[in-house]
């Protein structure tokens, strides 16, 4: 890929008092592609997010956007990154305010960030940003958050992230919360984004199956390093490192339904447990175009 990359993390480390929670992260993303983050419980994935949503300040290395170094941005740049890096969270049901309408949640965003709309341009926009996340507008607008589904929820979240036109969306575990028969939907929503919009994605999961489905890159972290990385297809068909055969071998056939083998990979703390894995060693399996060369 030559495209220079949007978002990147250049060596960051994260520790907290003794722990690592990142240590020498680099990655890059790249606009029209998913990177999936892969990794178990406590491994840094969710610290990686919050190192990119600067709700942590790395303690060695820089976040970089579209090249410039976020440490040394002015109140400009700042609010520029705070509107084109936006999350979609794992619990819908967490994520909007019981307190108000649909309208609302979408207005808002609209509001603080495209100050210029009039209103009746403001209702137009909303309207578009429901029905491109196929919800019909007529029907949601005047509701609460209660009165959705999960999956209706979800995809108001994914709305707002989209009405401040981002250029990246890190979603955490989108789909863990919801039900297995409207995962799929919202993977197809996260697949059309990238394609329909050039998106970046950012998609964390412990769940290898689902990475599969909507990632052209996969890294797998472990123990607050990232382990091995690469082309989505080629990681998977020949794992180089001993933590990632582990991942794969909860889901013994990769083309089994991610429903399937989500239920299993939450057996892999145990499975974890019982074979000792022996401490990180970064293997790095080919040179590739996402990631910088570790030290
Ligand atoms: N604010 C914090 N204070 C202290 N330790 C932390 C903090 N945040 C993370 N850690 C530690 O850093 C490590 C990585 O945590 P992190 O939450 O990033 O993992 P994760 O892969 O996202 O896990 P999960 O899937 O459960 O969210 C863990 O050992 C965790 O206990």
């Amino acid at each position: 890929m030559t495209d220079a990359p949007i978002l990147a993390l250049d060596n960051v480390s994260k520790v907290f008092g003794e722990v690592y929670a990142a240590r020498a992260v680099s990655f890059a993303l790249h606009s029209g592609r998913t990177l999936a983050l892969v990794g178990e419980s406590g491994s840094g994935k969710t610290t990686a997010a919050r190192l990119i949503m600067r709700e942590y300040t790395p303690d060695q290395g820089q976040l970089l956007f579209r090249g410039a170094p976020m440490g040394r941005a002015d109140g400009k740049a700042l609010k520029a990154y705070r509107s084109s890096v936006q999350m979609v969270f794992q619990d819908p049901f967490a994520s909007l305010n019981p307190a108000h309408t649909i309208h609302y949640h979408l207005d808002r965003p609209l509001r603080l960030h495209q100050r210029n709309l009039t209103r009746a341009q403001r209702r137009a926009a909303v309207e578009e940003l429901l029905q491109r996340v196929k919800l019909d507008p007529a029907q949601l607008m005047a509701k609460f958050p209660h009165e959705l589904s999960g999956g209706q929820r979800q995809r108001i979240s994914i709305a707002r992230a989209l009405a401040v036109n981002p250029q990246v969306i890190v979603a955490d575990e989108p789909t863990s919360m919801l039900d297995v028969s409207v995962r799929l939907g919202i993977l197809n929503l996260l697949n059309d984004m990238k394609a329909q919009l050039g998106l970046a994605l950012l998609y964390i999961t412990h769940d290898i199956a689902t990475a599969r489905y909507v990632a052209e890159d996969i890294m797998v972290m472990y123990a607050g390093q990232i382990v091995e990385w690469g082309d989505m297809e080629a990681v998977l068909g020949n794992p180089q490192h001993p933590y990632t055969r582990l991942l794969l071998s909860a889901v013994p056939d990769p083309d089994k339904r991610f429903s399937e083998a989500g239920e299993e990979l939450s057996q892999i703390e145990t499975i974890r447990r019982q074979s000792a894995l022996p401490q990180p060693e970064i293997v790095r399996i080919a040179d590739n175009h996402f990631i910088r060369p570790m030290p």
